[in-house]
């Protein structure tokens, strides 16, 4: 098995229920190595009580849950210390300086180093790789509320984790610092091969950062595929304009990769301007709830 086809997370038929109620209900799905996810879903729907059950801070009520070989539930020091999560922004330590904390923090992650993974990240690379250089020798209590979300960053990647968990990773960036979140994010999976699971109610950024969505809603998986497979699944086909001869011409096809490959092939640079739309993930997403809400009640 190449590192690429390994199963990083794999939840089968997992259910939370709290009293008489399933906020969790047959939920199963897969995540590979180097893998993007995304859990999407309206508030409410159980992406928190989901995490918080592969993280291992939560006991799930039944299913089989494996993350990096082991049952979360039953998780030691060496398994977690292969984790990284991000949750809320970090409000202590004030007085602590950026630099400090992170090789204090990284001290813990030594012992778990492997011949393949080095651990701890050193403080000043990963201060790099996150854009903190010129905070690095800050006191956190004077951070920025975007430079703190890098922080958190920072944190959770300080073990060099081989799986990342995000909670809303961006929520109170501006749109410089969240595009370059989201290229560290893309060089953590792709260069890194740091499998990351993230929730978010920012479509774009799923769809921008994600490799595959999930979608949660009322404790039930509703969808599990590509951006483009969710959006074919409700738009059906994906529109492909070009310019030929000096006219323009329009097709809807289902396969716009195969129509395209197939359109040079036969007119080559006589293609010009060549453009494919698709639904975009808000449409998609939007559709697939109110699918799945109007199929809830017309079972109740
Ligand atoms: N400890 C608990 N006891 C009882 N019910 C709970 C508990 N924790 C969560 N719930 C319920 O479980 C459901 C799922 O909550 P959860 O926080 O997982 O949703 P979410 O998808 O993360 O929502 P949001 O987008 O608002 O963060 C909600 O109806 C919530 O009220």
């Amino acid at each position: 098995m190449t590192a690429t086809e390994q199963v990083v997370l794999d939840v089968d038929g997992l259910r939370m229920r709290y009293g008489a109620t399933d906020v969790l209900q047959d939920v199963t799905f897969q995540a590979r190595h180097g893998e993007v996810l995304a859990l999407l879903g309206p508030n409410g729907a159980g992406k928190t009580t989901a995490i918080e059950i592969l993280e291992g801070f939560r006991m799930r009520s039944a299913g089989h849950v494996e993350v990096l070989g082991a049952d979360p539930a039953r998780g030691d020091e060496r398994w977690r210390a292969r984790l990284g999560v991000v949750l809320q922004s970090w409000r202590d330590h004030g007085k602590w300086r950026v630099r400090e904390l992170l090789a204090h923090l990284g001290r813990y992650y030594a012992a778990y180093g492997t011949a393949a993974i080095r651990r701890p990240w050193d403080a000043d690379e990963l201060i790099e790789a996150v854009g903190l250089t010129e905070q690095a020798g800050k006191k956190i209590r004077t951070l920025s509320g975007g430079q703190r979300r890098r922080l958190d960053v920072a944190i959770g990647i300080v073990g060099r984790p081989e799986l990342l968990f995000l909670d809303e990773p961006t929520a109170a960036f501006d749109p410089q610092a969240r595009h370059e979140f989201h290229d560290l994010v893309r060089g953590l999976a792709d260069g890194h091969e740091t499998t990351i699971m993230l929730t978010t109610h920012d479509l774009d950024e799923a769809e921008k950062l994600a490799d595959r969505i999930v979608v949660l809603n009322g404790g039930r998986i509703i969808a599990d595929g590509t951006a483009a497979e969710l959006a074919r699944r409700i738009a059906g086909e994906d529109e492909v304009r070009w310019v030929q001869g000096g006219r323009r011409h329009t097709r809807r096809t289902a396969d716009s990769t195969g129509f395209v490959r197939d359109l040079f092939r036969r007119h080559d640079e006589e293609i010009h301007e060549l453009e494919v739309h698709r639904a975009s993930l808000e449409q998609t997403y939007l559709a697939l709830v109110r699918q799945a809400e109007t199929t809830t009640e017309a079972t109740r």
